[in-house]
């Protein structure tokens, strides 16, 4: 929203603000009327108070607060006037509670001591800024009296949720992601990503391969935020790709599962993208995609969240050869696209600066180059429109598992399961010429009922050990057993070479 448009909204004077900030503290630095006179302000609400003070990003929040008028039991000194702040005699000063709140907050034990030597200390005392959430807490103008309450319990994440994980190769998570979003369909998902380009990576190659999802990420423009977000609240079985820009604040009802793609730096913005989904009293699951290069940071965040072990995600690998096969011709689809998007980048690039000198572009090439360009051009189109059409072939058979044969289909050997799934196959492909067109049905699946993560994992994941210390013992009694099997097995071809030379040597 502009600035403009908000001091427009402030005229107004609205009894309730919520602000980023950065935009509030520019705004009341400009000397909007309605927000600095604070003498009234009633409530002051930090939410998400540990990422206020990360990295001391949030200078301007250090501002606001030095702003407020001290509070009535408060042995602070006056507040720290600026040009735009005006003082007010303590008689009209109204009382004020201070919130603050965060699913991620670490208080130290003697966090009440802290604010008691603190409101015996004058502002000047704190040097450092909001270098923690204590300080932040002190200069909010908390009493040492605060109530804390807390809702953590021991798992610390909510009894609704269902974590569990899946352990793949780095070079194999695609494939899976693709299996999760397409054999369990339902439901409303969100994928996580580190980086965006990995987010744009893998949001290309699911949309080639049919998957309509939206993405969000900081490089884009607020209003394609708000309309990706409005798009992903509209269908109950979209998926949204994002950073980790929607690992907090966003709710929105629905959201059954969150994929951690890429693992997060830190075991608060896990706690936090996790908690898009089974929030209030709704149930959810998440699951996070293990490559061995994750393993030890995995390791190490179910270590700080005294996680011993975790759920194991159902794969039915039979589905796997047809799922890569798809996953290979998109990426094929998808490295054509990009090379030409690229290509059209550059030469727009190069245009654009031109005309803004002025400059009269000639083609360099000669002929020649310019047929080869061409022919060049055409081969790739050909190329990409053959993988196209092998891959849309695909796309409109439902993804069946390795074991299933349309050639051989007797009635005894189809479970119950199938034989509805392809009633209403040849029932929707008679009826619905558009049928393959639907994306994230039912029906696309073969031997599987069309169901969500949840059910898929509280049928059948399995508890598994995620301590390194256990896994690597683990490792090691299993190497030894391979190792005596290994001297076992020497032992007894020796011991029959042996027999057979005397036994050779008796004849002879
Ligand atoms: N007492 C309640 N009864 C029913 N629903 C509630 C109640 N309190 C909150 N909710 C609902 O639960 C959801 C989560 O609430 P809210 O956004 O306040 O949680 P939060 O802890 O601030 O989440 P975040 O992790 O985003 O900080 C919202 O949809 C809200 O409407």
């Amino acid at each position: 929203m502009s600035s403009e448009r908000q001091e427009r909204l402030l005229k107004r004077r609205p009894e309730i603000i919520v602000g980023t900030p950065g935009r509030l503290w520019e705004l009341m630095s400009g000397g909007n009327e309605h927000l600095v006179e604070l003498h009234s302000l009633s409530f002051f609400v930090l939410d998400e108070a540990d990422r206020m003070i990360e990295n001391g990003h949030f200078r301007e929040l250090q501002s606001i607060i030095d702003m407020l008028p001290a509070t009535e039991n408060s042995t602070e000194q006056s507040p720290q006037t600026s040009e735009s702040c005006k003082t007010i005699p303590n008689l009209q000063r109204k009382k004020r509670q201070t919130f603050v709140f965060s699913a991620t907050i670490a208080l130290s034990d003697n966090f009440r001591k802290k604010l008691k030597r603190s409101s015996s200390t004058s502002k000047s005392a704190f040097v450092d800024g909001l270098s923690s959430i204590e300080t932040l807490s002190q200069r909010a103008g908390m009493r040492a009296d605060a109530a804390i309450i807390d809702l953590t319990n021991a798992s610390i994440m909510t009894n609704n949720l269902e974590e569990s994980f899946i352990e793949c190769k780095e070079e194999d998570k695609e494939a899976y992601l693709y299996y999760i979003l397409s054999i369990y369909s339902q439901g409303r998902t969100i994928v996580f990503c580190t980086s965006i380009a990995a987010l744009r990576r893998i949001s290309s190659l699911l949309r080639i391969l049919g998957i309509h999802v939206w993405t969000l990420h900081a490089q884009m423009q607020q209003r394609a935020r708000l309309k990706a977000i409005d798009r992903f609240r509209g269908n109950e079985h979209a998926v949204l790709v994002a950073t980790d820009v929607a690992a907090r604040g966003l709710d929105i009802h629905g959201v059954r599962t969150v994929v951690h793609y890429q693992l997060p730096h830190s075991a608060e913005v896990y706690i936090h993208r996790s908690g898009r989904t089974a929030r209030a009293s709704a149930d959810g699951c998440c699951i996070a995609m293990i490559s061995p290069s994750d393993k030890t940071k995995f390791v190490s965040l179910c270590k700080s969240m005294s996680k011993e072990s975790l759920r194991q995600f159902p794969l039915d690998d039979t589905y796997m050869p047809e799922v890569i096969k798809r996953m290979s011709l998109a990426r094929q689809i998808d490295k054509i696209l990009r090379k030409s998007s690229q290509e059209k980048a550059k030469k727009s690039w190069f245009q654009r600066n031109a005309e803004s000198v002025e400059l009269a572009v000639e083609d360099s090439d000669s002929e020649d180059e310019t047929v080869k360009g061409h022919k060049l051009k055409k081969n790739t189109s050909i190329q990409l429109k053959g993988l196209q059409q092998e891959l849309n072939d695909l796309l409109r058979r439902p993804l069946q598992p390795r074991t299933f044969s349309h050639r051989f289909l007797a009635g005894a050997d189809i479970s119950p399961l199938v034989q509805q799934q392809l009633e209403q196959l040849s029932k929707r492909k008679t009826s619905d010429k558009n049928y393959s067109k639907e994306k994230r049905t039912g029906l696309m699946v073969i031997g599987q009922d069309c169901i969500e993560p949840l059910q898929a994992l509280r049928t059948s994941g399995h508890e598994v050990c995620v301590n390194l210390d256990k896994a690597r013992e683990t490792r090691r009694v299993a190497e030894n057993l391979k190792r005596k099997r290994r001297e076992e097995k020497k032992r007894t071809r020796e011991q029959l070479r042996k027999e057979k030379k005397r036994a050779k040597e008796g004849t002879d």
